[in-house]
């Protein structure tokens, strides 16, 4: 049993509390809304807490707000709403709608594709309303959920009408230009991470700047594309500006956690001094740090078919930078190791820029021990 699955038995079926904790204060936060059943749970476990998608066909209906507090790259919260509950027009409660969407980045509604979704369109509708009205900043993310086994033309044709029907409602009630994005989502695959981190990428300050600095990194180093993980979640929050390539971000997604796996079954290892003499001695007659292309944690995998290799370097103890290379790259590491240190460097300085002060100190404290063992030589 999960930590939320043991939460929820502990907490039962309790009121609603909307307040914002003090602790959540000034953290950007995605609210999970939508129908029951449609799957907002399973999402947040899937992606948050790492839990296999076959386990949550046994995650209980939410009976109150799960509130998460996530320390990553960028603190920020997850609340899952319980789909019985219209905090909008409610007989029981009144909710404090300025706790709920005061400090909102974005509100993702989940629509379950694989069931009637006419009613969880036209509530989306009645929220976006809602919202126009006092909160009219909020992004409004569509996940039209649970696509997996549907026809790629049936899952357009789902989209399509969705979109259509959401479009013509508030242009008939007035509003025009909300900000809504959809997508088709599924947690049996990578595109459920795809859409979060498109969501999250939105709430990033500045991510023009990171997407320049993985541009230039890979016109420089001739990589087909590069992206910069948050290495828990496996959401990319930057990449190159050359076009989306799914099959790319779903390889090296699944090095991350290949490399998470590792290091989580593996632990650290400290090398014994006889074992560090010998592997100073010649062939390589050189002090180890000046052997490895990078001090802190670096790792290499070359794809036996397409012969491209995969480079993946710890930027902190959150991000990993992780690109794929051109066939005969190889070759050129030094130069490659050089380039990918100033990136690293750029983007260090760049998360001690935008991180509020109190977690600047925690993000030292990286995973580079553990991932030391797989380090490359230059
Ligand atoms: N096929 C499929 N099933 C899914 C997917 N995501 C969630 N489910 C299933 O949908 C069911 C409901 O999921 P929950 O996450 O509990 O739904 P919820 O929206 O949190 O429901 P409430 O807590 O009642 O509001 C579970 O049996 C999940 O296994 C998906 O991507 N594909």
């Amino acid at each position: 049993m999960d930590n939320r699955q043991r939460q929820q038995k502990k907490d039962g079926v309790k009121a609603p509390e909307p307040t914002a904790t003090p602790l959540a204060k000034g953290k950007p936060r995605l609210l999970l809304m939508g129908q029951r059943r449609s799957g907002k749970s399973s999402i947040s476990s899937v992606v948050f807490h790492k839990l296999p998608p076959n386990e949550t066909l046994y995650l209980e209906s939410t009976a109150r707000i799960q509130k998460d507090s996530l320390n990553s790259f960028m603190d920020f919260q997850v609340w899952d709403f319980p789909g019985q509950i219209d905090i909008f027009d409610n007989p029981n409660f009144t909710f404090d709608m300025d706790a709920i969407f005061g400090e909102v980045g974005a509100l993702i509604w989940v629509i379950d594709a694989q069931d009637d979704y006419l009613e969880a369109v036209s509530k989306l509708n009645a929220t976006i309303l809602h919202l126009q009205r006092s909160y009219p900043h909020i992004l409004i993310e569509v996940f039209i959920h649970k696509v997996d086994g549907l026809s790629d033309d049936y899952k357009l044709d789902i989209q399509r009408d969705v979109t259509i029907r959401i479009q013509d409602e508030l242009s008939d009630q007035g509003v025009e230009n909300a900000s809504i994005s959809f997508y088709l989502t599924s947690i049996y695959n990578h595109s459920i991470f795809e859409a979060f981190s498109k969501v999250i990428q939105k709430l990033i300050p500045r991510l023009g700047q990171l997407e320049a600095l993985l541009t230039s990194l890979c016109r420089t180093c001739r990589f087909d594309k590069a992206y910069l993980f948050d290495v828990n979640t496996k959401i990319y929050i930057a990449t190159d500006s050359s076009p989306e390539d799914v099959a790319s971000y779903e390889i090296c997604s699944d090095y991350v956690d290949v490399i998470i796996d590792f290091t989580e079954v593996y632990g650290s290892w400290q090398r014994s001094p006889g074992w560090r003499a010998k592997l100073e001695q010649p062939p390589w007659p050189k002090r180890l740090e000046d052997q490895i292309g990078c001090d802190l944690a670096e790792s290499g995998m070359i794809l036996s078919d397409a012969q491209r290799p995969i480079i993946l370097r710890e930027v902190d103890r959150f991000l990993a930078l992780v690109a794929i290379m051109h066939e005969g790259s190889y070759d050129k590491m030094p130069l490659i190791n050089m380039n990918v240190d100033e990136v690293v460097k750029g983007l260090t300085e760049f998360f001690e820029i935008t991180k509020p002060k109190e977690t600047r100190v925690a993000g030292k404290d990286s995973i580079q021990g553990q991932m030391e063992q797989l380090a490359l030589g230059s």
